[in-house]
């Protein structure tokens, strides 16, 4: 056991939620996950994860939604942990202190951010300094979207969604983001909904469209409106109808586009400028479409540590 003397100093990680410009999804695999080409952005709403030795393995959690959050081994920062521990032939233990700011279970994987925070945090902590590919390989096994909150920006997500590739992305995209915190929505659920509603069609694998790719290269807000595309959103719709209601109201007030992030039921509207996005945000909250709307632009930078505040 290390003395207090000799201690490292807690580390704390930024990691970003993300939106999908593009969802395309393909046939069910062997492992029960479908193959997916998705379009992954990084936007500006964080969760802060803290990682500090400790006598026993544990995580609180505070902020936002954060009473929504298990602190048990469920806690996919904390199983993230463990993975780091068990992968580097076993460390010492840590606990991992949680500010959640992206709203849980919406579709903008805020637990993944947390999983990809706690790897980075822990990788510094205990100086295992593991290559990026091997944390990488880690991060897949915690779920499909970690690697991506590893890496941050704009990338193509394929495999599972844990696949990631850089893609060239000009400009700064001004988003809306409404939540929907109420909805029962889970991804298996809508999954499982796209499931039945094309039993029975032939799904093609799925490839990242030239149009959204060249809008990106573009780096204009109003090209990418157009072409922003969610297999899931009409599953997610189906089963949530307010989601539709959100999605209308927003290009009602001069949104560019809406649609639904990942599995939803969080709404990412896309503006064409940081006043364009306050003025749709006053709008929904206004007329009484949505009380919880936020804002966040995007791409960010994925998971990184925050450099230490000097208390002296
Ligand atoms: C939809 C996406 C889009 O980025 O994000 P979220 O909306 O959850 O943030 C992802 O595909 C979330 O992927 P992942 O994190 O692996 O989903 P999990 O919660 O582990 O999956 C729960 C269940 O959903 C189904 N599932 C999930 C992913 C996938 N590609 N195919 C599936 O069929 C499977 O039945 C799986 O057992
Ligand atoms: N650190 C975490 N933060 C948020 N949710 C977590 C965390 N660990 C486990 N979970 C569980 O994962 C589920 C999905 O949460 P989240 O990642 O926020 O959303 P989504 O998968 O829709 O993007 C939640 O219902 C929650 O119970």
């Amino acid at each position: 056991m290390t003395s207090v003397l000799e201690s490292p100093a807690p580390v704390t990680v930024r990691a970003p939620a993300k939106v999908n410009l593009e969802l395309f999804v393909g046939p069910l695999r062997d492992d029960g996950f479908h193959a997916l080409s998705t379009v992954y952005q990084a936007v500006g709403l964080h969760d802060d994860v803290t990682a500090a030795l400790a006598d026993d393995w544990g995580c609180s959690v505070r902020g936002r939604d954060a009473d929504k959050v298990p602190t048990d081994e469920s806690n996919l920062a904390l199983r993230a942990a463990l993975a780091l521990s068990e992968h580097t032939g076993g460390q010492e233990p840590v606990h991992l202190s949680i500010h959640k700011e992206i709203p849980v279970a919406g579709g903008m994987a805020g637990g993944s951010a947390d999983a990809a925070a706690a790897l980075v945090a822990c990788d510094a902590l205990w100086g295992t300094a593991l290559p990026r590919e091997e944390l990488e390989e880690i991060a897949a096994g915690i779920g499909s979207d970690v690697p991506f909150l590893l890496h941050g920006g704009t990338a193509v997500g394929s495999g599972r969604g844990e696949v990631v590739t850089a893609v060239l992305a000009k400009g700064t995209y001004h988003w809306v983001v409404v939540p929907s915190a109420a909805s029962g929505l889970s991804t298996p659920l809508v999954y499982s909904a796209f499931d039945q509603r094309t039993a029975g069609t032939r799904l093609d694998d799925p490839h990242p469209s030239a149009a959204l790719m060249s809008a990106l290269r573009a780096g204009d807000p109003s090209a990418l409106a157009p072409v922003l595309d969610n297999d899931l959103q009409a599953d997610a719709i189906a089963l949530q109808p307010g989601i539709g209601e959100v999605i209308e109201a927003a290009m009602g007030f001069g949104a560019l586009a809406a649609i639904v992030s990942g599995s939803g039921p969080t709404v990412a509207i896309l503006t064409e400028s940081a006043e364009g996005a306050i003025d749709v945000a006053v709008a929904l909250t206004a007329s009484g479409v949505a009380d919880d709307v936020l804002r966040a632009t995007g791409p960010v930078q994925g998971a990184h540590v925050l450099p230490t505040v000097r208390t002296s």
